[in-house]
């Protein structure tokens, strides 16, 4: 506290940093060991020209860190524009008749539609290359599925409040959201196959926009905050190098390819 510091005859001296032991500020807890020589220096009145070194926990409370009021302003924003963007969000939103259009877009990145359209191309595929590939895919599906749910049921970040519930096929961890499932997969799959498949330049082109746009989708139709999404590509991109670090082969997972092979 500063408060004007007076002479014995009662006339001010300057202002001076003094502690008054008996009034704390509320949100400071209690003076522990380091204080305890300005309380004494206090003496009875409670004056001294000592300032007191408070104990860390007692700094940070009366100083917010640098990085809790970056961490809140950038959840604050994010809430903002998440809502700004969440123009799909239901019928009668501003954007509300692109919605079906934007449902469209989550079909084509849901978990169903890959785990299905991959295990039908591993029945049709008739060379071991493709076999291969697929297999891989498959792996880097049900591992993003994993991850996901993992970090959902850890996080249990509530969806916006503008979403409606009425996604296709869900799991339980999916009433959270963060991160985007859709993001992760969007993200793995279109790194995946800009890797595996041989495809003309428009075509990579239009894997990449598929992504990104899936991505922008779910933040448009309320299901997600821009930060899940943002965090669901990263994390996809990184999926995607675990896949390919732990390729599997039937070199090195022989089993998987002959089970296979003889169904
Ligand atoms: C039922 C299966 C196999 C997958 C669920 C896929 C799903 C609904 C993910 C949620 O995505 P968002 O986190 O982007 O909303």
């Amino acid at each position: 506290r500063l408060s004007p510091r007076t002479d014995s005859g009662g006339k001010p001296r300057g202002t001076h940093l003094v502690s008054q032991s008996r009034s704390r500020p509320l949100l400071s807890p209690p003076l522990q060991d380091g204080c305890a020589e300005a309380e004494e220096a206090a003496g009875p009145g409670g004056l001294s020209l000592v300032p007191p070194s408070l104990p860390e926990e007692g700094r940070m409370d009366l100083n917010p860190s640098f990085l809790g009021i970056a961490l809140r302003s950038l959840l604050a924003i994010d809430l903002w524009l998440s809502k700004k963007l969440g123009v799909c969000a239901g019928e009668s939103s501003s954007w509300g008749s692109v919605r079906p259009l934007m449902k469209l877009l989550e079909i084509s990145g849901h978990g169903i539609t890959w785990l299905l359209g991959t295990l039908y191309c591993l029945c049709r595929s008739d060379s071991w290359a493709g076999r291969e590939v697929l297999m891989n895919l498959l792996f880097a599906l049900l591992l993003d599925l994993l991850v996901v749910a993992l970090i959902k049921g850890l996080v249990r970040r509530r969806r916006p409040a503008h979403n409606q519930m009425d996604m296709f096929v869900t799991l339980s961890v999916d009433k959270y959201s963060f991160p985007s499932g859709h993001a992760t997969r969007a993200s793995l799959v279109s790194r995946f196959i800009l890797k595996h498949l041989v495809l003309a330049i428009p075509l990579r082109v239009l894997v990449v926009l598929w992504a990104f746009i899936l991505g922008l989708s779910r933040v448009m139709l309320g299901r997600h905050n821009v930060t899940d999404v943002a965090f669901g590509f990263f994390l996809g991109y990184m999926q995607y190098s675990i896949v390919d670090y732990c390729w599997l082969s039937p070199h090195n997972a022989p089993v998987l390819f002959i089970l296979w092979n003889q169904q």
